[in-house]
């Protein structure tokens, strides 16, 4: 079964790739490139995941949020982070309701 020890995994590969020059690694080629180039790739991830989407091909919205999921984590370590703050901030916010979360954010209690 796999897990969520392939984000880790990854995100070590991407970690490891930032002490490396290899012009051979798409990731180093990412991270050299700056931020924005990153942010670039994201959108277009995104646009590429509302497009599978949009055509109802399940396989393609899965290939494309793996896309978006991988630029992700060369955000995150562009930042110095780790999948696991994302990971916490999900287990923070584990039971509570969205549309509670919003009217508090509203009334301010
Ligand atoms: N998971 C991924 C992964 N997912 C997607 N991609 C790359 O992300 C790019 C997606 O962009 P597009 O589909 O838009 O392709 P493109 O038009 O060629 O991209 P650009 O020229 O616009 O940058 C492609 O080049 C994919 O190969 C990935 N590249 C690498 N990884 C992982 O990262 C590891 C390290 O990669 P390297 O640093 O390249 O060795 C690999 O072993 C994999 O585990």
């Amino acid at each position: 079964m796999t897990d969520s020890s392939i984000l880790h995994r990854l995100a070590e590969t991407i970690e490891a790739r930032k002490n490396t020059g290899s012009s051979n690694s798409y990731v180093v080629k990412l991270l050299t490139n700056g931020q924005d180039k990153i942010l670039k790739k994201i959108a277009e991830e995104a646009a590429e995941t509302i497009m599978a989407s949009k055509d109802g091909n399940t396989a393609h919205v899965v290939y494309e949020i793996a896309d978006l999921w991988f630029h992700c984590l060369v955000l995150l370590a562009h930042h110095g982070l780790k999948p696991e703050d994302v990971l916490h901030e999900l287990e923070r916010r584990e039971g509570i309701s969205g549309i509670e979360e919003k009217l508090s954010r509203k009334t301010g209690q």
